[in-house]
């Protein structure tokens, strides 16, 4: 399938999952993942993003709806999909008496036309480290080893689960450069994280998922204009909030006081700072704590998050989700 005049090499469509106790994780999702994008599955606890992600991989079936990857049917024609894709799993689960060397050595024997495991241990960082133990491996580096038995086959689409769950900043950013460099590559990346740092940083499209639903979709940044700018900054000593020119005419849509400081939220930012430090030149006062910024990721997620929670308790259109441009 094409999109945009861009093949499309993950279609999902009215995904459905429900577990054997009848409760449903996925709710009928539709996204789209292009050939050599990163694509993040963002959510918070328990949205679904890992079944979600199991259904991708072809590690059970749908209950509904539609997926392909590369144009097949990951769980029915496994043989096809399965050698064209790495999964990286939150839980790598391997012997932990085996050394990094003999289980990558022993991983490559298990896919075809594997890269030589020194090579892929080379590429996480883990060079140093072949004849660890898995056992002795800290948190991050059992990471990065999950990370290299991914690129084992050289998948044209690699999945990851959490890739920096467990990393210090450090390694966080080496794993940003290796998905970059992946991708630059040509890779097509699904990635689920709980960082939105993560996600503002490497994604290309996004989708935020929340209660098995899709609240979200497009790219960090038009997930995040959507939502209102802040600016916030201390009365100049004497002023009140009434002596500022009037916030509707700023484009503000509402205000918070709390005690000295003020926070505008505007969806016309270059307006209202605008308005804002006109008067204050004119005034001939000092905005002391003066801070103009974006809406970030973080919180578009946690009031689309908030909103979808109050949308379905009212029972008002549980379903609804936000399209953006991408
Ligand atoms: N085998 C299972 N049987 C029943 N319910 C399950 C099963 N696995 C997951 N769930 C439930 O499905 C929902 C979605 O879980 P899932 O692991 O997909 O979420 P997630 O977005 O990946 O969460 P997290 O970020 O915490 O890993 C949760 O409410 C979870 O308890």
């Amino acid at each position: 399938m094409r999109t945009d005049g861009h093949e499309s090499v993950i279609e999902v469509t009215d995904l459905r999952r429900v577990y054997g106790s009848g409760f449903e994780a996925v709710r009928g999702i539709d996204f789209f993942v292009r050939r050599g994008e990163v694509f993040a599955l963002l959510g918070t606890n328990g949205a679904g993003k890992t079944s979600t992600v199991e259904l991708l991989e072809g590690l059970a079936a749908p209950s509904g709806g539609r997926v392909r990857v590369l144009g097949h049917d990951p769980y029915t024609e496994r043989a096809a999909v399965r050698p064209r894709t790495g999964v990286m799993l939150q839980e790598g689960g391997f012997p932990s008496e085996l050394t990094v060397a003999e289980t990558a050595r022993m991983w490559a024997g298990c896919v075809s036309g594997a890269r030589p495991p020194a090579e892929v241990l080379e590429l996480v960082g883990l060079k140093s480290k072949t004849d660890t133990r898995v056992k002795q491996l800290s948190g991050g580096q059992r990471r990065r080893l999950d990370l290299a038995l991914a690129l084992l086959g050289d998948p044209e689409v690699l999945f990851l689960d959490e890739p920096s769950t467990g990393l210090d900043a450090e390694g966080r950013r080496d794993t940003w450069e290796l998905v970059g460099a992946l991708r630059d590559a040509g890779t097509t990346v699904l990635l689920t994280t709980h960082y939105l740092e993560e996600a503002e940083h490497l994604a290309d499209r996004l989708a935020i998922m929340h209660e098995g639903r899709i609240a979200a979709t497009g790219t960090p940044a038009d997930v995040t204009v959507a939502q209102p700018s802040h600016i916030s900054f201390e009365l100049p000593a004497g002023y009140f909030v009434g002596d500022l020119p009037p916030l509707a005419s700023l484009g503000v849509s509402d205000h918070v006081v709390d005690g000295r400081m003020v926070l505008l939220r505007t969806r016309e930012l270059q307006r209202a700072a605008t308005g804002l430090l006109v008067w204050a030149g004119q005034a001939g006062v000092e905005l002391r704590r003066l801070d103009v910024r974006s809406a970030s990721l973080e919180e578009a997620f946690l009031s689309i998050a908030k909103e979808v929670s109050s949308r379905t308790s009212d029972g008002t259109a549980p379903d609804a989700t936000k399209e953006y441009a991408a």
